[in-house]
């Protein structure tokens, strides 16, 4: 229970502070946070709710299929399963789903290619590519209304416990060890996203 209740606070911190970025915009976006490894168990975000607001119902836990364990009255993320497919295939601790501008005009821009590429940027250090000639490469899926398809689609690009995918007009997913490599991962994503937007503008 002391875990569940310290996880419970980890992501309600985490929420707090992409709140303040505005990135839960039209209530977007879900979170989530493993509890335990066996049973699988991980808190999620309540459905459809105002992210930007703070409450006891904000999070539910679930199982390894999603099923909410407890609080039968809360409905899970639309998008419970794509964190599912993370826990299941990686070691990471916690995943964060936001929509924003960026990523979204990023996703269209580079997404017939299916992916976008980062060279010479300093902050692909942030997913540790430290070598001077390393490429971050985040895949970029289509947005399939089927979740059990786009979990599919989703599941097949991802390779380590720590990455970042996005989806076509929709969003970014990413994942890492803890909340803090989450939130990390999903802020240096943003900036290159926003500067290869600037650096586009600049281009024209
Ligand atoms: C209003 S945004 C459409 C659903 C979505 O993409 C999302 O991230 C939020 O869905 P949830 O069920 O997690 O609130
Ligand atoms: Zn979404």
């Amino acid at each position: 229970m002391i875990a569940l209740n310290e996880k419970w606070l980890e992501l309600a911190d985490v929420k707090d502070e992409l709140a303040v970025r505005d990135w839960f915009m039209g209530t977007s976006g879900n979170l989530a946070i493993k509890v335990t490894d066996e049973p699988l168990e991980f808190l999620v975000t309540a459905s459809g709710k105002d992210k930007k607001k703070r409450t006891d119902e904000d999070f539910l836990l679930v199982d390894e299929n999603g099923q909410p364990t407890i609080e039968k009255f809360l409905t899970p993320s639309a998008e419970t399963l794509l964190h599912c497919a993370i826990y299941r295939k990686t070691q990471a601790g916690c995943s964060l789903h936001v929509h924003t501008v960026a990523n979204n005009v990023i996703s269209e821009l580079y997404g017939d290619a299916g992916k976008i590429d980062f060279q010479g940027q300093e902050l692909i250090k942030a997913f540790g590519l430290w070598e001077e000639d390393a490429v971050l490469t985040i895949p970029i899926i289509a947005n399939h209304a089927d979740i059990p398809t786009l979990t599919r689609e989703f599941e097949a690009t991802i390779s380590a416990d720590k990455g970042a995918v996005l989806i076509r007009n929709h969003g970014i997913t990413v994942w890492g060890k803890n909340s803090f490599e989450a939130k990390k991962l999903l802020e240096a994503c943003e900036f290159l996203f926003q500067y290869q937007l600037a650096l586009q503008l600049q281009l024209k």
